[in-house]
């Protein structure tokens, strides 16, 4: 829950706020009120509940969801339906003058409408879940536990690494998978020159960059500071080497512009690969290429 993303939402808002205030004084100005002997205080808890959970629903979306298609067809939806079900909790108090019966017979088509928008809604949240499960995939294997996650790269975390590489080493008798380390370089002048705003931004921007270019099935995390490690399953030396290389060459030739600045800063990397052996376990694969990397970073070779 997000509430300064209320302030994206202004024009959602304002809809809901008019559906609410528009059925009110449509209500109540249009018809004179019950004797209290002839009110229903079971339907009024029954109409009642509907609209204010339909307030509250869309309460939580608005503070919940970003700006876009599926945002604004929920909201709206649950407007029509909100308006609706504030008629019908209105006129609970009041009875309706002769001239406007129209309004009894008229209420409930905006719930209709209102039903039908959010079908739509719910249609395009589910192809938009499909699209971002497909993104997510690189960041996280078979198991999801949000604590793991990196609070700055949204990377998921060197705890949650060491399960899925115990994963792998579990479900295969000869281990067939490779695991890469990788280094910004001189992050530490970076950080001193732009401060550490900007250096978390880099960050971030790295990670997305290593994202861009690993396949569906890899996954990367954050290890610590500015180090990343990466899962290549079903993945021999080689092809790891291969690929590892592709995302220094992509990072090499992306111009980072930070502070507004024209001038480009250029970035490398130092990256060390290692692939499982028969009768590893997690904490010796990670060591060989750890040091691995630190012998690199001394003569940065890689
Ligand atoms: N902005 C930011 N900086 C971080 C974070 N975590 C670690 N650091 C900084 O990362 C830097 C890492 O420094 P070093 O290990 O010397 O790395 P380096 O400057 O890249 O040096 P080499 O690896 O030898 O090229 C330090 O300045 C840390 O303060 C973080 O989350 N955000």
């Amino acid at each position: 829950m997000n509430i300064s993303l209320l302030a994206k939402h202004q024009k959602l808002f304002s809809i809901a706020c008019a559906s609410l205030t528009l059925s009110i004084t449509l209500g109540i100005g249009l018809g004179n009120a019950k004797p209290l002997a002839d009110i229903s205080w079971l339907d009024i808890i029954g109409e009642g509940s509907i609209a204010l959970l339909s307030l509250l629903w869309i309460f939580f979306i608005l503070v919940s969801r970003p700006p876009g298609k599926v945002t604004s067809a929920l909201i709206i939806g649950l407007s029509c339906i909100l308006f609706t079900a504030n008629l019908d909790l209105v006129d609970e108090f009041i009875y309706y003058q002769e001239a406007v019966s129209w309004l009894s017979m008229i209420e409930s088509i905006p719930a209709g409408l209102g039903m039908l928008i959010m079908s739509y809604a719910l249609y395009q949240w589910h192809q938009e879940q499909l699209i971002l499960n497909k993104q997510l995939q690189k960041r996280e294997s078979n198991f999801r536990q949000h604590q793991q996650v990196d609070f700055i790269t949204t990377l998921y975390d060197a705890e949650y690494m060491r399960n899925q590489i115990d994963t792998e080493l579990q479900n295969k008798a000869q281990p067939d998978f490779s695991v890469v380390m990788l280094d910004i370089n001189n992050f530490d002048l970076f950080n001193r020159r732009f401060g550490h705003e900007l250096g978390d931004n880099l960050l971030r921007e790295i990670s997305d960059l290593i994202l861009m270019n690993l396949r569906a099935t890899d996954l990367a995390c954050r290890y610590a500071g500015d180090r990343f490690i990466l899962l290549f399953p079903d993945t021999d030396l080689e092809v790891a080497q291969k690929i590892a290389s592709q995302i220094k060459r992509a990072i090499a030739n992306i111009a980072f512009k930070p502070e507004l600045s024209a001038d480009p800063v250029y970035h490398q990397l130092t990256f060390a690969v290692e692939s499982a052996k028969f009768g590893d376990v997690t904490e010796n694969i990670l060591q060989r290429v750890s040091r691995r990397l630190e012998l690199f970073k001394q003569g940065q070779t890689s």
